[in-house]
């Protein structure tokens, strides 16, 4: 299905995080099984983690059913966001619920376990075991996907973000969870370099958009939600079949806001923090999952230099396609 090789690169060795340990290239062999989707590109390689590599095939072969709903996307692009609102709009808007059960409780995310070395459990058998239908989140490009993902069809849910607002999200991501020690600079080579965890994120999103028709995935935008979340709300009911009045609809956009689900302990992911420091033995400071929430916050950080290289590298990854980050 794919080949293995250790990272030997600077930031491979920054990375080499207390949390995840050291990163390896996924080449990927066989794709011919795959949707065809317009232009679609042949998948290349993904940084993972070599506990990745001993779980890959029991995910490729996780049995998949046409009651799943799955939140796909790459690291910092709106994923737990995506996952409270699909959540709740196809579960009859139950707040009652989501307030006793936590998200990742509610909508598991499948390869956990694979990024968590000494993980106390299984999350990929949690998935198994899920009550249907099952919610299910998943950073993994669409070659790494369960392969009855393309037979079964079952609901797939994509959310892009700028690449550059994710990068900054990433960063401080990986600085304060994955216990990162290297420079702003030395991690935005990594990303420009395609050497940082799950990445590179543009073939990322660009496979998951070839195939948006073909698979009818529900393909929504960070940028969206924060500006128009009234209409995305209303795609999100439509795609579910679902019906709601414009204040319930307006309701779900409060609890959905930033400075709510900032202070949602069942959906903030603070549990994740608290797994990282007992873990990690180390309080993790000055950082909460829900960070600053906007568009464009990567211009509080990125030099001149790097807004060029960054935007530079996103033409050229979107060179052939008609897709366009907001
Ligand atoms: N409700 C709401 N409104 C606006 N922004 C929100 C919201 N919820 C999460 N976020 C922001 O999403 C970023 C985290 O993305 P993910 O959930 O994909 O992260 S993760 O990959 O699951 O760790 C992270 O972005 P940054 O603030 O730029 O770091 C979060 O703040």
């Amino acid at each position: 299905m794919f080949s293995v090789k250790p990272m030997k690169s600077p930031l491979a060795k920054v990375v080499e995080a207390p949390i995840h340990g050291p990163t390896i290239e996924v080449h990927l062999a066989d794709t011919s099984y795959l949707p065809r989707g317009e232009k679609m590109r042949k998948p290349t390689h993904c940084v993972l983690t070599p506990k990745y590599a001993t779980l890959a095939e029991r995910i490729h072969r996780l049995p998949v059913y046409d009651d799943d709903v799955w939140i796909l996307s790459f690291p910092k692009c709106g994923t737990t966001w995506t996952q409270e609102m699909v959540w709740l709009i196809s579960h009859d808007l139950d707040y009652k619920t989501a307030s006793e059960v936590n998200l990742l409780d509610r909508s598991i995310f499948l390869e956990f376990s694979a990024f968590v070395l000494n993980f106390p459990g299984d999350t990929i058998e949690e998935v198994e075991n899920a009550t249907r239908p099952r919610h299910i989140q998943c950073h993994l490009p669409i070659a790494l996907l369960p392969r009855q993902i393309w037979t079964v069809r079952p609901k797939l849910i994509y959310c892009a973000r700028n690449p550059k607002d994710a990068t900054i999200s990433y960063y401080h991501h990986h600085r304060h969870i994955h216990g990162y020690q290297g420079s702003l600079q030395e991690f935005l080579d990594g990303i420009l370099a395609d050497q940082v965890l799950f990445g590179p994120q543009i073939p990322h999103t660009l496979d998951f958009w070839n195939i948006r028709r073909e698979m009818n995935i529900l393909f929504l935008h960070f940028e969206e939600m924060k500006t128009s979340m009234d209409a995305v709300l209303r795609r999100v009911c439509k795609y579910f079949n679902k019906t709601y009045t414009d204040e319930q609809l307006a309701q779900l956009a409060n609890h959905l806001s930033f400075d709510v689900m900032k202070n949602n302990k069942s959906a903030n992911n603070s549990c994740v923090l608290e797994l990282v420091e007992s873990l990690s033995g180390k309080k993790v400071e000055n950082f909460q999952f829900m960070r600053k929430g906007k568009i464009g916050s990567h211009s509080e950080e990125l030099t001149e230099e790097y807004i060029r290289k960054l935007d530079e590298y996103t033409q050229h990854h979107l060179a052939e396609s008609d897709f366009r980050f907001k």
